[in-house]
């Protein structure tokens, strides 16, 4: 037998084939009763085809848009729809006219739960990655009190007339050095210090755990200069016409001469060749050590009679604090324009906001940046739970605060709800808490595990009472 047309037509081939697509197919008649449903549509109620033919789509799909098609008969495209959350398809439906009839109605639709989480999985990395990223504008970054006076200084360096001078930025991990970098960086470029396209190439020279690597890195190779050494421009070339920032620049000790030789002259050798390249760039070496300490004095002298120096989070004042809060704070609302076209108001309670301000961090303004993103992150809504809203306020409170920070605010200031968890904790569920703690567990677990039997005790409270029970 030969497949023709007709045969095609007249045989059981389309449904096969429609059983075979990606995507869930229903037909109904003008009251809604199924009279086809592919493999795929009756896999995703969890039902087969056989038992659902013949009773009503709505018994099945309660929203379908099948039943707005029978009573407007009009189609209607690409409409989404959340079965039971995460569920979620898209979908197609169209009248059946048969010789200008009106007969019942059929839809198509794709599940698109994964791409749906997908596409929500690449906006929060996308999210963390501009969360993060350090400013390079002046304008976007506080500027009041010690930024506004660095500031000046490192423009004087760059862009003094008889400049530009190479220099030295230190302070503490996170007090923003990179971040200060970037902003001469962009400054230099505003005045035609350097072009408009001119390199920023930044190394951290802590990765390397052997200095040779990092010095081959920084100055370049040639085949065979060490064991396995390749041929390799080095970031000085790279960085040729720009700016090269030497981040973490105490631990480049054994090269410090290099260093020296190639800022003293414009020039550098690759590590293991004889010729001898002009280069032309501004170097920035920045630290958490004093350097004074740790360069060879020429060194020093060289990039340290232009040094700035970031002071710690807690030596800055509170003013100064709170224009740090609400920068990160509103970053964090920009952040979600960007990437939901929401747009999010972001609250913290006094209680909360006070928590965040006058908290301990060793980290500095990273670690305050990272503290606001992340409670804000506690107390924001699941994207999937946001719908159509186009507007969203949210208020952050003490118990969306990472708990280490709670117990480290001043004696003198009323510490919040200091007495509740041992009103809640019952000796019984204080044996629990201490036993799952030795096993390891942190307080998240273990607030989830008494959450299964029965206990609700926010994770904040377990930590509180576990901090306690250490000290006592
Ligand atoms: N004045 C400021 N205004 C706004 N954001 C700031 C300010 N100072 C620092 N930051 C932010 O704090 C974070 C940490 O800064 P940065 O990465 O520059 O610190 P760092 O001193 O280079 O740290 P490390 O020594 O660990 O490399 C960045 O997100 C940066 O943008």
């Amino acid at each position: 037998m030969k497949l023709t047309k007709k045969l095609f037509f007249s045989s059981n081939i389309i449904p096969t084939i429609l059983d075979h697509t990606n995507d869930g197919i229903n037909v109904v008649d003008t009251e809604g009763i199924l009279v086809y449903v592919n493999r795929i549509s009756a896999n995703y109620v969890n039902q087969r085809p056989e038992d659902m033919l013949g009773h009503p789509i709505s018994e099945f799909y309660p929203d379908a848009v099948l039943l707005a098609v029978l009573e407007n008969r009009q189609p209607i495209l690409d409409k989404k729809i959340h079965f039971v959350p995460p569920k979620k398809y898209v979908v197609n439906s169209y009248p059946i006219f048969i010789e200008g009839e009106f007969l019942g109605a059929f839809s198509v639709f794709q599940d698109i739960q994964e791409i749906d989480q997908l596409n929500g999985k690449i906006k929060h990395l996308e999210m963390q990655v501009s969360l993060t990223k350090p400013e390079a504008d002046y304008q976007h970054v506080v500027h009041m009190g010690t930024m506004q006076h660095i500031y000046k200084q490192a423009k004087k360096i760059v862009g003094s007339l008889g400049g530009p001078r190479h220099s030295i930025i230190t302070g503490e991990s996170g007090t923003g050095k990179t971040m200060l970098a970037n902003l001469i960086y962009n400054y230099a470029k505003e005045i035609g210090v350097i072009g408009k396209n001119a390199p920023f190439i930044e190394i951290n020279c802590a990765q390397f755990t052997n200095p040779d690597i990092a010095a081959m890195e920084i100055f370049g190779s040639v085949e065979g200069a060490y064991t396995g050494s390749k041929k390799k421009k080095g970031l000085f070339e790279q960085a040729n016409g720009g700016i090269l920032f030497l981040d973490e620049a105490h631990t480049i000790e054994n090269y410090q001469s290099l260093l020296l030789k190639a800022i003293e002259s414009g020039k550098i050798r690759r590590i293991g060749d004889t010729k001898e390249i002009d280069i032309n760039v501004i170097v920035i070496a920045a630290s958490t050590k004093n350097l004074h300490e740790v360069f060879l004095p020429e060194l020093y002298q060289r990039l340290g009679q232009y040094e700035m120096h970031l002071p710690a989070l807690r030596e800055r004042s509170l003013a100064e604090k709170d224009q740090l809060f609400r920068h990160f704070v509103r970053r964090y609302e920009e952040a979600v324009w960007e990437a939901h076209r929401i747009r999010y108001h972001v609250e913290f309670t006094p209680e909360a906001k006070h928590a965040v301000l006058n908290a301990v961090y060793p980290r500095n303004i990273r670690q305050m940046r990272d503290v606001i993103n992340y409670s804000i992150d506690a107390s924001s809504p699941l994207i999937e739970d946001v719908g159509e809203k186009k507007e969203i306020t949210t208020v952050v409170g003490i118990e969306h605060i990472p708990f280490e920070l709670t117990p480290e605010q001043p004696a003198a200031e009323p510490q919040p709800e200091p007495k509740e968890p041992e009103q809640l904790i019952t000796p019984q569920i204080a044996d629990f808490i201490l036993e799952q703690s030795k096993c390891g567990m942190g307080p998240r677990k273990i607030s989830h595990q008494l959450e299964a039997m029965g206990v609700s005790l926010p994770y904040y409270k377990v930590a509180y009472f576990l901090k306690k029970q250490s000290k006592n």
